[in-house]
């Protein structure tokens, strides 16, 4: 079975507790972006699960990557499953805030689901994607969320203004740990309530839609401010950081495809409609 792993976007995102566990509450609204990765999943040949990985390098042991941590999972509750094949083809952009790796988790649950033939409920496989990352659990259903809590408790939030909205992402080559992005932020009481904000028009987000990743972020790496500024000279209604970065993106609405803009040759850029 092969499937196409998107990455995601925030819209907004306010940091605003550090819980016991070391982990942070935040609220975010979560959004696909149709940047993707190739995931292939068959039953494997012999009897031994392998991977194989091509196009962008994903730093760590492949047994550690988070396609072969899902099949895991699931074989330590299901042990009579065979064994498989994955083949991952790597695209996106890795320590990006993209939500790139947590999407490959979440895709590889799915179609081990159906090539495995477990059945499991779409809150089965949530609770699944949750053990592997904050992240992961938005990717099952895929659909744009208000998310809670770590990260993993979603509320669908349609977010209409979008539908006819182009969509600059920039690269700029740097991976940001998002750990490290975390411990530099003080969590603090949101000055906006998120959903009300987002219900305006995409123009307003400027002055009311915040990453409180961005503060703490801007003193190490002034790229991030820049790729801002560029976004909004070439005329984007919003530009913000996705997530911890590195990630910077703009929106146009009413346009069916972003402006050009000049950006240094080693960033990597995609440009579409969300
Ligand atoms: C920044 C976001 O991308 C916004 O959507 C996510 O919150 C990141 O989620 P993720 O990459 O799935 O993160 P995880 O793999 O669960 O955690 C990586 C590390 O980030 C920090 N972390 C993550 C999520 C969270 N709610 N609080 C945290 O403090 C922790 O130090 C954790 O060890
Ligand atoms: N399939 C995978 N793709 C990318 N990274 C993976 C994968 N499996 C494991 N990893 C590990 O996860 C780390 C970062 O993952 P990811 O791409 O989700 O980060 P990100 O782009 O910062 O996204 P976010 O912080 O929004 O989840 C990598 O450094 C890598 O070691």
């Amino acid at each position: 079975m092969l499937v196409f792993p998107n990455a995601k976007l925030n819209l907004g995102l306010h940091i605003t507790a550090r819980r016991p566990d070391g982990f942070h509450t935040l609220e975010t609204a979560m959004v696909p972006l149709p940047w993707t990765d190739a995931l292939e999943i068959l039953p494997a040949a012999e009897g031994k699960t392998e991977l194989t990985l091509t196009g962008r390098p994903v730093p760590g042991d492949p047994a550690s990557n988070l396609c072969v941590r899902a099949y895991e999972l699931l074989r330590a509750d299901f042990p009579q499953v065979p064994a498989v094949r994955i083949n991952l083809h790597k695209v996106v952009p890795i320590g990006a805030g993209l939500g790139g790796g947590s999407a490959d988790a979440a895709f590889a649950l799915k179609a081990l689901n159906i090539v495995l033939n477990l059945r499991l409920t779409e809150q089965q496989q949530e609770a699944y994607a949750r053990r592997l990352g904050s992240d992961c659990a938005f990717f099952i259903r895929n659909l744009s969320a208000l998310a809670t809590g770590r990260g993993d408790e979603l509320t669908p939030l349609p977010l209409p203004q979008l539908a006819s909205t182009a969509c600059k992402v920039v690269y700029p080559n740097l991976h940001i740990s998002t750990a490290e992005a975390y411990a530099g932020v003080t969590p603090r009481a949101p000055q906006h309530d998120l959903r009300t904000a987002l219900a305006g028009p995409i123009e307003t987000w400027r002055e009311t839609v915040v990453n409180d990743f961005e503060a703490s972020l801007a003193p190490k790496f002034p790229v991030l401010e820049q790729l801002k500024q560029q976004l909004y000279a070439a005329g984007a209604a919003y530009a913000s950081l996705s997530g911890s970065g590195s990630a910077v993106f703009g929106l146009w609405p009413g346009l069916e495809t972003p402006p050009a803009v000049e950006f240094n040759a080693n960033f990597e850029v995609w440009n579409g409609r969300l």
